[in-house]
Order: structure tokens, then sequence, then C-alpha cells
């Protein structure tokens, strides 16, 4: 039998119901989308499963009746599929490669791992351990900023380690919380799934970074040793200070989040490179801005001030 695309409905981590769209074959169903713009070359969303383990991507998710029951699956598959929607109808980008290349995400790694990651292929997402998380796909914004470094990765190539390091995990958060869109005013990180039994708080805070001990200013920039321990120069610390500079602009009357997604995302892809500091993405979102809007745009203007505001330009 070929594959026919299908609708089924699921149940996500938080207890809400999705509907999927997922592959119908002759005895049941895939967790595989083919209904996006990258199936007319052959790309899909795919959702596999480690089965508690550590080898990738696992096995591909099937199910008899197209009722999906594992929650961190469906929210995978279904967040995937709605951050791919983001990049080609926002930004006109076909899938992390611009060439509409399968994305593949894999749930239930190892046991209690409190993180999700890229691995230069694939997304991954663990279960947390019950108290820092849970299932991290349970986020929108989780899942988007796993994409995001897929995209960073194919472009500007910020390297993992002290300014770019930190700017590359500040576009991960911005796209994250931009493909989210909700309206949160304090533009928070992992508020889904962090310590499900603690109401109200989050990992971080593009509006407060100081409320999760982010700095929000280059005065407050925290010199780490390039180390695990060390977050490697600080890349989770110091983009307190690229996000608050994000939310200062976004946040500036008569900035739109789409206008706003657009400069990032232009900054991103077109001006920075693999040891671009806080300053050349000040630059580089200045220039995307007035590329898009003018030299005396109220967006070029409203990004300049907004990085000057955290001591940058
Ligand atoms: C395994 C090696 C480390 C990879 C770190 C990944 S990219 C990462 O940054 N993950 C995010 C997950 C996330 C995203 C948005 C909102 C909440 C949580 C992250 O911030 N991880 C934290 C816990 C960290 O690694 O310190
Ligand atoms: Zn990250």
């Amino acid at each position: 039998v070929n594959h026919a695309a299908a609708t089924g409905t699921g149940t996500g981590v938080l207890g809400d119901t999705k509907t999927l769209n997922t592959d119908s074959y002759s005895s049941g169903y895939y967790l595989r989308d083919i209904t996006k713009p990258m199936y007319s070359t052959g790309g899909k969303i795919e959702t596999y499963t480690a089965n508690y383990g550590t080898a990738l991507p696992g096995t591909l998710l099937t199910d008899a009746d197209n009722v999906w029951t594992d929650r961190a699956a469906v929210d995978a598959h279904y967040y995937a599929g709605k951050t791919y929607d983001y990049y080609y109808n926002k930004l006109g980008r076909n899938s992390f490669d611009n060439r509409g290349a399968t994305m593949k995400s894999t749930v239930h790694y190892s046991r209690n791992y409190n993180n999700a990651f890229w691995n230069g292929t694939q997304m991954v997402y663990g279960d947390g351990d019950g108290r820092q998380f849970t299932s991290l796909s349970g986020a929108l914004d989780v899942v988007a900023h796993e994409i995001t470094h897929a995209v960073t990765e194919r472009t500007a190539g910020l390297v993992y380690e002290y300014q770019p390091g930190a700017l590359n995990e500040s576009f991960s958060d911005v796209l994250g919380n931009l493909v989210e869109n909700k309206n949160d005013p304090k533009w928070l990180l992992g508020e889904d799934v962090t310590t499900p039994g603690i109401a109200g708080d989050a990992l971080r805070s593009m509006s407060n970074p100081n409320e999760y001990d982010q700095p929000d200013h280059m005065n407050e920039y925290r010199n780490l040793p390039n180390t695990r321990e060390g977050d490697w120069g600080g890349v989770h610390i110091n983009s307190g200070i690229p996000n608050k500079a994000f939310y200062n602009f976004v946040t500036t009357p008569g900035i739109t989040k789409d206008n706003a997604g657009k400069i990032w995302y232009r900054a991103l892809t077109q001006y920075l490179t693999s040891y671009s500091q806080f300053v050349d993405a000040r630059n580089a979102t200045i220039q995307a801005a007035t590329d898009l809007f003018g030299a005396n745009s109220l967006e070029a203007t409203a990004v300049a001030n907004a990085w000057a505001s955290v001591g940058v330009g």
C-alpha cells in the first residue's frame, strides 16, 4: 500500500487533545507528517522514541488506530509541524536547511533527562525528572528553540562558546518565543515544562533575565570558562543580554512580532558568522532593519536603541 496522509488525534504532555498529521500504511499508522510543502521533494516530519535509551533515532512510532497516547511524542510531532509552518509561512524558509530536509525528533531520550538538544542531525527530548522538568517536547518554545539551533548551524554557524554561543542560545530563545506566539508579557522560556509542581515559574525570562540569574546588561557579563561546568563560557547565562535587547526592541511601540522576527532572522542568515560577538549582532540587526525598512525607519532606530539599552554598541 502506498503512503497516504491521514489525520489522527493525540493527547499532549499537558493533557490536551491535538489533531495530528500521520501516514497510513497497510495495517496502521506512522507518526509521519507528509502534508507539508517539503514533501514535494520528499521531506517529512517524523517522530521516534528512544525507549529510554540513548541510541538515535530509535524507533519510528506507529499506532494501530491513529489515536496517539504517547504524550511526549504527540507534542514533539505537533510542535515540529508548527515550527515548520512558522519558518515557511513567515520567513520563507523550507525546513532547517531551506531545501526541505526531513525533520526527525526523538522523545524518551535516556532517563530523567532534564534537557533537549539538536545533535547536528535531529531533535532529541528528555522526559525530565518530574521535578526540574516534565517531558521537554511539551513546550512549543522548547521545540522551536531546538529547531532554530539547526537553522543557526546551517547559516551563521555561531560556535557554542562565549559570546557567539550566547548569541546562538539567544536566537533559539527569540525564535522559540516568536513561534510559540503566546500573549506572554514576560516573554518566558520553558514555562510549560519547567517545575511541573510549581505554577508561574520558568527557566528564563526575556523581559527580566535577572529573575532567573541571567545578566541583562553588559556590565553584568559573566566571564566563565569554556567548560561544561562553565556552561561553555556562559552560553545559557550571558544570553540574557541579547534576549533583553530583543525584548526591548519587540516591545517598542509600533514594532510587530512578525517584523521583529524578519529582522532577527535576516541578521542570523545574512550577516552573522561563526565568531560573531554581541556588537556584531547589534550591527547585523541594524543592517537587517535598514535593508527591510529603511535607514531612518522606526525599526532601525529601535534596534539601535535596544542594544544601547543593554550596553552594546
Ligand atoms: C546536551 C548539551 C546541552 C544542549 C543545550 C540545549 S541546545 C538547550 O539549550 N536546551 C534548552 C532547553 C530549553 C529550551 C527552551 C526553554 C526551556 C528549556 C535549555 O535551555 N537547556 C538548559 C536546561 C541548559 O542546557 O542549561
Ligand atoms: Zn539551546
